[in-house]
């Protein structure tokens, strides 16, 4: 499966303003950009399970595409919503509990990199694995 394995960020593409638009605050923003983010992914049919570790946590997510699960960011926000899979694309859609807006996010693997795209609210952030 194309996503399977151990995920390393290797760099970010305007995710500090993603993550001012999320609402969170600069001396957040200034950890969460270098938090050493590995996921690893398991995908077995439609079933996913995700290891994801950072400098904040080490949480483990298993979610099956079409289904909604809820799923809460690093710093306390908690999202709903699912993954779809069309073609090589993976797209999630959740939404925010605390005030109902829409974060968009996509996997693709590109060579030998994976690439995470996200908007929110008009702002686009990319960041950019490479196979641990
Ligand atoms: C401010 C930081 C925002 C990071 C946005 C992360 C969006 C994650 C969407 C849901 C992920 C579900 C679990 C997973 O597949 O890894």
């Amino acid at each position: 499966m194309t996503f399977n394995g151990n995920w390393k960020v290797d760099r970010n593409d305007n995710y500090e303003k993603f993550m001012e638009q999320m609402g969170i605050n600069m001396v957040k923003r200034k950890l969460a950009a270098h938090d050493n983010l590995k996921i690893t992914i398991e995908q077995n049919g439609d079933s996913f399970h995700v290891k994801e570790s950072s400098n904040f946590r080490t949480v483990e997510i298993d979610f099956t595409l079409g289904v909604t699960f809820d799923y809460s960011l690093a710093d306390g926000t908690e999202l709903s919503g699912s993954w779809k899979l069309e073609g090589d694309v993976l797209t999630g859609t959740f939404n925010r509990k605390d005030n109902g807006k829409q974060l968009i996010t996509t996997r693709i693997v590109q060579g030998d990199e994976l690439i995470q795209s996200y908007n929110y609210e008009g702002v686009d952030a990319k960041r950019i694995f490479k196979r641990a």
